[in-house]
């Protein structure tokens, strides 16, 4: 039996002004761990805006946890239910990375008394526990994204939304992040992870959608997009000669001949 989607979009339009970024847009989000990949200015910050219910649909309907999110006051309810990392994330540069991530635990409306341990938990995760007390003024890009990704955990979320949460980590640490991320995914939550790093999707996802001009313009696992690959496509892999092809950026049979 198909489960209940954890967010679902039926013909969103979403942009900017009067400039559309997304158009007519169906989408499921299922449980488990889902990449969003598409080349810059896709539409996929736009997109996870848009789940975070942080911009509101310009028309078409979004529902999470298999409830619409209608309003200011169904996004309200819903939206503790969220961890959300921007690509740019703000913080005040004299806070600790405890203050920090305990900030988050708040505005996620994580009970007090529950709050400490959570954000113990939190920075545990991301390996940040020794660092607890330095500045964010302090931290180097890597350990920055690390808080930040500590602050988007923070209180166990339903879904978990992570724009290029690997920018800036080093190899290592981009391996602690998929055992995280699988982690979190055995345990329960939903989580969309957006990258241009191909590989981050076939090691830690269980399906892909590629984004292009706000278009879906695939939707299924790593493997079945790796199946997508035509033979004259550009890429290291097959996965990445999946995505070039399905975003139809390869060279033509005749040219790749010369
Ligand atoms: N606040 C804004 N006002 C006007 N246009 C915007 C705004 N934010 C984004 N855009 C435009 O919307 C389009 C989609 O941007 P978006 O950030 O969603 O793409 P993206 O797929 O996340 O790109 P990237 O991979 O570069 O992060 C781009 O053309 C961008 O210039």
């Amino acid at each position: 039996m198909a489960s209940v989607p954890v967010a679902r979009l039926t013909a969103l339009t979403q942009g900017y002004g009067s400039r559309r970024i997304i158009e007519d847009l169906d989408l499921s989000i299922q449980p488990g761990v889902t990449g969003l990949l598409g080349p810059n200015g896709a539409g996929k910050t736009t997109l996870f805006r848009t789940l975070a219910t942080i911009t509101p649909p310009q028309s078409g309907t979004l529902e999470l946890f298999g409830k619409p999110v209608a309003g200011e006051r169904d996004a309200r309810q819903v939206r503790r239910r969220i961890g959300y990392l921007p690509q740019d994330f703000g913080y005040y540069p004299a806070f600790s990375i405890t203050d920090f991530v305990r900030y988050c635990a708040w505005l996620r409306e994580v009970p007090s008394k529950e709050a400490g341990s959570a954000t113990e938990k939190a920075l545990a995760a991301v390996g940040l526990t020794d660092r607890a007390r330095d500045r964010m003024k302090s931290l180097s890009g890597g350990m920055l994204r690390r808080a930040g990704i500590a602050a988007a955990i923070v209180g166990s979320p339903s879904l978990l939304l992570l724009d290029e949460p690997t920018v800036g980590l080093d190899p290592a640490q981009r391996l602690d992040f998929r055992d995280l991320i699988r982690s979190l995914a055995r345990a329960g939550t939903a989580i969309v992870l957006s990258t241009h790093l191909v590989e981050d999707v076939g090691a830690a996802c269980d399906s892909v959608l590629v984004l292009r001009q706000g278009r879906v313009v695939h939707s299924g696992t790593p493997q079945q997009l790796a199946e997508q690959a035509t033979p004259t496509a550009p890429g290291d892999s097959p996965l990445e000669r999946g995505y070039m092809t399905v975003l139809g950026n390869h060279r033509p049979a005749e040219e790749a001949a010369c």
